[in-house]
């Protein structure tokens, strides 16, 4: 039994000219919730159907399961969402369910089991033309949940639901990766991934440009200082600690350094006549973490928006 469910090296997928997927190395070990995270054309839905083996890669080694993708051992063991899944309208949730039981050749009972967990049992009698989107959403991850699947596979999760849909199919998320079941989700919206996920993939231009855990990922908390003149405590704080730790958002001096340094920060401010307003400790988001990556990805345009 393989940990690592996910596999890919140097994997690249070329459309003509455009490079989709650009030499990728992802990890997704047993039991995990990764988040797939980058904005839109980034790379993340060619990623996955590659890994479901709906796109050829160009080149580069994939295993999904310890198997070859899209063949029938790993197929058997996954459950997917890439798109809306395709449901007959004038039939409930249930009888969809059912239909797609027969056709995973799983009892109809599976289906009831499903609908609980994703808290549709009370509407289940309902034509699926009468479900909201969320509702819809939840019906598509009952089915990709039918085969008990070892690794599940979710393109955008939450696209496209209202903030009620997305909180709900949130923590739907995050019970349904307890326990050995693996999570594989795509995502552009970076407060939802650091809320549902272990770990996460930063996805940019086709490349992953980062990989680590939330908690990694964010590294720590900043020291905020608010100080006057800032451009002074700027650069004697560049000399304590080396410029590439020190940064100014917002009118704010932002110190990535260990806790212990904060009263030696302020002392030596003080001492050259600097007048500190505030120190504080802040958690960086992984918002934060996210434009910085994009600001040192794309100079030119962390330029711009200065
Ligand atoms: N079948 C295709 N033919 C040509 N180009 C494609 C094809 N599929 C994707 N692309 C291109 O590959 C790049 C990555 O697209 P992809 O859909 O994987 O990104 P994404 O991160 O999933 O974005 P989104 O969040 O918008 O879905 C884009 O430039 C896209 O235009």
């Amino acid at each position: 039994m393989t940990d690592h469910l996910v596999e890919t090296s140097g994997l690249t997928k070329r459309y003509g000219k455009n490079l989709a997927v650009d030499q990728v190395d992802l990890t997704v070990r047993r039991g995990e919730v990764y988040g797939f995270l980058g904005p839109n054309g980034a790379g993340k839905t060619t990623t996955l159907r590659i890994l479901l083996g709906l796109v050829k890669p160009t080149a580069g080694r994939v295993k999904v399961l310890g198997e070859q993708p899209g063949s029938p051992a790993a197929l058997s063991r996954i459950g997917m969402l890439v798109e809306a899944a395709a449901f007959y309208p004038y039939m409930s949730g249930r009888d969809n369910l059912r239909t797609f039981a027969r056709y995973c050749r799983v009892p109809d009972s599976k289906a009831d089991e499903v609908l609980h967990i994703v808290s549709l049992a009370d509407r289940a009698g309902d034509k699926f033309a009468s479900y909201s989107l969320g509702m819809k959403q939840r019906l598509g991850l009952a089915a990709a949940l039918l085969k008990d699947p070892e690794l599940l596979i979710l393109d955008e999760p939450t696209n496209g639901l209202d903030p009620q849909g997305m909180a709900d199919m949130r923590v739907l998320l995050r019970q349904l990766g307890r326990g050995s079941r693996t999570v594989l989700l795509s995502s552009h919206m970076l407060g939802e991934v650091q809320q549902i996920c272990d770990r996460v993939g930063m996805i940019m231009n086709g490349r992953l440009v980062r990989e680590g855990t939330v908690d990694e990922l964010r590294g720590g908390s900043v020291l905020t200082v608010h100080a006057e003149p800032l451009d002074q405590a700027r650069a004697l704080a560049s000399k304590m600690f080396g410029a590439d730790r020190v940064a100014v958002h917002e009118s704010e001096l932002r110190l990535s350094v260990e806790p212990d340094d904060a009263v030696r920060v302020n002392r030596e401010l003080v001492l050259a006549g600097v007048a500190v307003r505030t120190l504080n400790w802040v958690e960086r988001s992984l918002e934060e973490v996210f434009f910085e990556v994009t600001d040192a990805e794309n100079p030119e345009l962390a330029k711009e928006g200065a």
